[in-house]
């Protein structure tokens, strides 16, 4: 049987009378990560303060190794990186590693989490000299100092540049494989179909999807067309009364499950088609299509 290191049954979150999340219920099991995705103001903030035990629910169950978020005995488990977290100026990353490091009763070596800032060659630098994603770096090694085996991971790419960005996708992928724990927010769709195991689409403080990503866009099967035409909108239009497209110096973009029928139809009216591209959805697109029906 799989071991839950985190539980949430029928949380509801409210604020000032008003739910912000409403009845959830997930699991996520050792080695696992998962992805947390929302449109701005979901809840994705408030889901992680109540694991975190910075927010009471005002019903349901939280469960962290068998603790309440929040229990002291769950503080040298957890590996904490928050987007709005931020460091006095004026220390070196030497300075800050060493510092956190004495906070843990088994923190991980000193050149190892040096290896995780990735700033080998910048242990000197003050925290005001370091670039956006090099301050990111720093604190993804800071979160990993006392060897969690959960790990918060809160827009972690946030500002890197796309090597720094894949570099660190393979120490989480490593983190993974050693066992770690691992709940990720993220706007990057992206990262998300790279690193979890599960995703769950948020919206309006509930669940409207989850899955692995590989489920979630098979479920999804319309794929994005894409044609360069000198055919008028109006034509088009009456050859495609029911798929909505978009038009834009004569490049026609249209989302559909049926890109072969509606290509043939198109073929068969004598519409001149060139550079035609049809592409399987990317998990952004599914996120994008599942929120958009939610609003609708
Ligand atoms: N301190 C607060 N008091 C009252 N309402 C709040 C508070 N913090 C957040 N909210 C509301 O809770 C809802 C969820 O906010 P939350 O910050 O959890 O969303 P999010 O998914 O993290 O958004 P983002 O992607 O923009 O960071 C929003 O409607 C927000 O206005």
């Amino acid at each position: 049987m799989t071991e839950h290191i985190i539980s949430v049954s029928a949380l509801t979150v409210k604020r000032q009378n008003r739910t912000i999340l409403d009845n959830l219920h997930f699991t996520v099991g050792r080695g696992e990560c998962i992805a947390i995705l929302g449109p701005n103001g979901a809840g994705k903030s408030t889901l992680i303060d109540v694991l975190l035990g910075r927010l009471a629910p005002a019903q349901g169950s939280c469960h962290i190794l068998q603790q309440q978020p929040g229990a002291s005995a769950l503080r040298q488990q957890l590996g904490i990186m928050l987007q709005s977290a931020t460091l006095p100026a004026n220390n070196t990353v030497s300075e800050y590693l060493h510092l956190f490091r004495s906070y843990y009763h088994k923190p991980i070596s000193y050149q190892h989490a040096l290896q995780f800032s990735g700033l080998t060659t910048a242990e000197s630098q003050r925290f005001s000299e370091l670039s956006g994603g090099q301050k990111q770096r720093l604190l993804f090694a800071l979160a990993l100092l006392g060897d969690p085996q959960v790990l918060f991971l809160d827009e972690p790419s946030l500002a890197m540049d796309a090597a720094m960005r894949r570099e660190m996708w393979q120490q989480i992928k490593l983190l993974k494989q050693q066992g770690k724990t691992i709940v990720l927010t993220t706007h990057y769709l992206e990262e998300a179909d790279a690193l979890a195991d599960s995703v769950f689409v948020l919206k309006q403080g509930q669940f409207i999807a989850s899955g692995s990503p590989c489920a979630l866009k098979a479920a999804d099967k319309s794929s994005r067309v894409k044609f360069y035409t000198h055919t008028p909108y109006a034509i088009l239009l009456s050859l495609l009364p029911d798929t909505p497209f978009t038009i834009e110096e004569h490049w026609v973009s249209l989302q559909t499950p049926e890109a072969s029928q509606i290509l043939q139809r198109l073929f068969a009216a004598g519409v001149q088609i060139d550079d035609l591209s049809v592409t399987p959805h990317s998990l952004e697109d599914t996120f994008l299509t599942l929120t958009e029906e939610q609003a609708a």
